[in-house]
C-alpha cells in the first residue's frame, strides 16, 4: 500500500480519546504529522527509558495507540499539534521559529524522571515516578511551557538565569495559560497523581506554591539559576491581574508583541513592565483602559 499521511487514534496518559495525525510507511505507522501548512512536521520518539536523544520513532503495528506505554507519545503528539495551531491560529507564527521547523519531542527519557525540558533543539519528557508526577507530557499547559521557551529562545531570547530568566519562566507558563485557559493552574494534570486540586505553580497565587508575588519578595539565590522557577512568581502575578482586567484575547495579544518586539536578553522585570506597555500603546492606545491595566497589575507588584 502506498506510503503518507494517515489517521489513527489512541488514549492519552489519563485514559482519554485522541485522533492523531500519524504516517504509514512499509507496513508501520509513525508518530509523524505532516499536515501542517509549509512543511512544518510534529514528530515524537521515544527514549525507551533511556537517556540518549533523540531516541528513536515512536511506531505502532495497527494505528491505535491504545497501549497504556503509549499514553506519554499519543499526548506529546498530540498537545504539540494543539501548541502549533494555537501559535499559527492565534499569532501566525509557523512552529517556534516561524520559519516551520519540526516540533520534536522524546518521551520515556530516564527512569521515573520527574522532569520536562526543552534542550535547545527539542522537548524532553520523563515518565515521572507516579507519585510525584505522572508522564509530563499528559498535561498541555507544560507541552505549551516547554514550547515556549522555544519561541523564547527565538525571538527575546531571554537569558535563563536572575530576572531575564525569571521572565523567561514566565513567559512559558503565561503561555501555558493561553494554550490552556480552563485554570490559573500549571501542570495539575500531571502533577502528584493520587493527590486532587494541586500543582507545580500558579498565575492567580503564586505565593500557595512558594513563589513571591511581589518584588518586596523577591528572592535572591544562587540555586535554579537565581532563582528562575522561584521569581517567575512576580511576573507571574502581574498578568494574572493584567488577564483578569482586560480578557484573554487582548492580554496574549499584548504578550506575543512584548515577547517578539522589545523583549531581548537581559530584560528584566522592569523592562518587561516598559515592554507590555508599550505593546499595549501600539495595539490599543496610550491612555486608553489596556494601557492603564497594564500600570495598574505592575503597581501592584512593586515592578515600576
Ligand atoms: O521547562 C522548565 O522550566 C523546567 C525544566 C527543568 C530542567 C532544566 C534543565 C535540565 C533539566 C530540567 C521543567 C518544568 C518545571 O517547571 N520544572 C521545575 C519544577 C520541578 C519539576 N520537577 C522537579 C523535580 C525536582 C525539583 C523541581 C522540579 C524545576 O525544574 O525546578 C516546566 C513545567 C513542568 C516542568
Ligand atoms: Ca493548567
Ligand atoms: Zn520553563
Amino acid at each position: 500500500v502506498a506510503e503518507g499521511a494517515t489517521t489513527g487514534y489512541g488514549y492519552g496518559i489519563l485514559g482519554d480519546y485522541k485522533t492523531l495525525n500519524t504516517y504509514y510507511s512499509n507496513g508501520t505507522y509513525y508518530l509523524y504529522d505532516v499536515t501542517k501548512p509549509m512543511n512544518g512536521v510534529i514528530e515524537t520518539r521515544t527514549a525507551q527509558n533511556g537517556s540518549s536523544l533523540p531516541g528513536s520513532y515512536s511506531v505502532d503495528s495497527n494505528n491505535a495507540w491504545t497501549a497504556y506505554s503509549q499514553g506519554a507519545d499519543v499526548d506529546a503528539h498530540y498537545y504539540a499539534g494543539v501548541v502549533y495551531d494555537y501559535y499559527k491560529n492565534t499569532h501566525n507564527r509557523n512552529s517556534f521559529d516561524n520559519n516551520g521547523s519540526t516540533i520534536r519531542s522524546t518521551v520515556h527519557y530516564g527512569y521515573q524522571y520527574n522532569n520536562a525540558f526543552w534542550n535547545g533543539v527539542q522537548m524532553v519528557y520523563g515518565d515521572g515516578d507516579g507519585s510525584v508526577f505522572a508522564p509530563l507530557s499528559g498535561a498541555l499547559d507544560v507541552v505549551a511551557h516547554e514550547i515556549t521557551h522555544a519561541v523564547t529562545d527565538y525571538t527575546a531570547g531571554l537569558e535563563y538565569r536572575n530576572q531575564p530568566g525569571a521572565l523567561n519562566e514566565s513567559m512559558s507558563d503565561v503561555f501555558g495559560y493561553f494554550v490552556e485557559p480552563n485554570d490559573y493552574l500549571l501542570g495539575e494534570d500531571v502533577y502528584t497523581p493520587g493527590v486532587s486540586g494541586d500543582a507545580l505553580r500558579s498565575l492567580s497565587n503564586p505565593e500557595a506554591y512558594g513563589q513571591p508575588a511581589h518584588m518586596n519578595n523577591y528572592v535572591y539565590t544562587s540555586e535554579d539559576n537565581g532563582g528562575v522557577h522561584i521569581n517567575s512568581g512576580i511576573p507571574n502575578k502581574a498578568a494574572y491581574l493584567t488577564i483578569t482586567s482586560i480578557g484573554k484575547a487582548k492580554a496574549e495579544k499584548i504578550y506575543y508583541r512584548a515577547l517578539t518586539v522589545y523583549l531581548t536578553s537581559t530584560s528584566d522585570f522592569s523592562d518587561a513592565r516598559a515592554s507590555l506597555l508599550q505593546s499595549a500603546a501600539d495595539l490599543y492606545g496610550y491612555g486608553s483602559s489596556t494601557y492603564n491595566a497594564v500600570v495598574n497589575a505592575w503597581n501592584q507588584v512593586g515592578v515600576y
